[in-house]
């Protein structure tokens, strides 16, 4: 379902990342970790379709991820796959419900689903509430809820656990596995938080060592 092959990139001409291959199926899951500054949220870019490699290939359900350009990109990943950002990337001075739709509304989705994903997510009461009013940890389920809105093949998740505490944690890494097996997809977890480790026993180091 997922295959990245000779993955190498580069910010300036000082430095050249090259990353480990990564080959998953539907329903497999992988922890990306690594040292700060590695390369760990880069590589996850390059997965989720936002920065394109210097060289090497990013295959999703059969597709190149960049042979596809522009507007058929955005389609794409809009549609395949849903990336939970380290910081939350969701618009604060809409509602809850107003940001699942967004993402619903750019790949032609009705989000028909987006009521149990919120039940689910523990955030159902919150949805007629304004982003800029949630605490961290709930603006965190909406920026997950948010992701999974429409039903993506490939969940990408930057340090989802780094703001929060033990019991949030637990319920957001098991969320994630939960909604990732629900819709057979392939889940990557980039982070340094030792919890993590408990939880998904494939794993990756980006850079060498830890
Ligand atoms: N837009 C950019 N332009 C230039 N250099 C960048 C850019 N983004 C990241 N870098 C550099 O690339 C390296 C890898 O960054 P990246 O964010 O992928 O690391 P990371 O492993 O996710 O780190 P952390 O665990 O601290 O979040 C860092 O040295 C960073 O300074």
């Amino acid at each position: 379902m997922l295959a990245a092959k000779n993955i190498e990139f580069n910010y300036d001409k000082v430095r050249k990342f090259e990353f480990p291959d990564i080959q998953m199926k539907e329903g497999d899951e992988l922890l990306i970790l690594g040292k700060s500054g590695s390369g760990k949220t880069t590589i996850l870019n390059i997965l989720g379709g936002l920065l394109k490699p210097l060289s090497g290939e990013v295959i999703i359900g059969g597709s190149s991820l960049y042979q596809l350009k522009g507007a058929s990109l955005d389609k794409f990943r809009g549609k395949n796959i849903g990336i939970i950002f380290q910081k939350p990337h969701i618009l604060a001075p809409l509602t809850v419900e107003e940001n699942l739709r967004l993402a619903n509304f750019f790949v032609g989705e009705r989000g028909k689903q987006n009521e149990a994903l919120l039940r689910e997510l523990g955030i159902f009461e919150k949805r007629k509430s304004k982003i800029s009013t949630l605490s961290e940890g709930e603006a965190q389920r909406v920026s997950i809820a948010r992701a999974l809105a429409n039903s993506p093949k490939l969940i990408l998740a930057d340090e989802p656990t780094s703001s929060l505490d033990d019991e949030n944690a637990t319920i957001v890494i098991k969320l994630l596995q939960e909604q990732a097996k629900k819709f057979q997809a392939a889940l990557i977890i980039v982070t340094h938080d030792q919890r993590v480790k408990n939880f998904i026993s494939n794993q990756v180091i980006v850079g060498g060592t830890l």
